[in-house]
């Protein structure tokens, strides 16, 4: 994605130890999606630039077998995907993410971090201060103009419509 637009943020948690497993699993933090997924990605980024906003990347394209890590710690099918079905993610159609100001890199106040599984999460939860409800909007307005839909359980995580890409286990190289 940043060969795409290098003002995108790469934050790629699961290539770091600050993630729910608290640990690292990807050698390195790479943001890979099919073309069509990667151009509307793009397009949101754009689409806040005028805001002075834009995109930053927790998650992109996950390989299959990294699936099975996730749910080794949090076998919970509300919050990560079971294996044998497999993730949005490992179809290369999946992004969490999240919002920053372009001139400082600040993220916009969600209400929880990144990963956190409980009900201040979902996207259904309407007790929150409005400020944290009006990014959420902003982040979810953004996002489905270009084709992309919630999930209930996660503000992060948004799956793109259109066609089911195959689940795929091709791993990226690192430098
Ligand atoms: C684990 C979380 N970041 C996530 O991506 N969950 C969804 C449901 C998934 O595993 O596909
Ligand atoms: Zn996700």
């Amino acid at each position: 994605m940043i060969r795409l637009d290098s003002s995108i943020v790469l934050e790629i948690r699961y290539a770091t130890d600050s993630n729910f497993m608290e640990r690292r699993i990807y050698d390195c933090g790479r943001c890979f999606y099919r073309p069509a997924v990667a151009r509307a990605l793009l397009a949101v980024h754009h689409d806040l630039r005028p805001l002075g906003l834009g995109l930053k990347m927790y998650d992109c394209y996950r390989p299959g077998p990294y699936q099975q890590r996730l749910w080794d710690v949090m076998p919970d099918a509300r919050y990560v995907a079971h294996p044998a079905r497999g993730s949005v993610h490992s179809r290369g159609a999946a992004a969490d993410l999240t919002v920053v100001e372009l001139a400082t890199g600040r993220e916009l106040d969600m209400g929880t971090p990144y990963d956190f599984f409980g009900e201040e999460a979902y996207t259904t939860t309407t007790d929150l201060p409005e400020p944290v409800l009006k990014n959420r909007r902003t982040l979810q307005e953004a996002m489905r103009r270009r084709g992309f839909s919630t999930i209930r359980t996660e503000w992060w995580h948004f799956n793109y419509g259109g066609p089911r890409f195959p689940l795929s286990e091709w791993t990226w190289a690192c430098p």
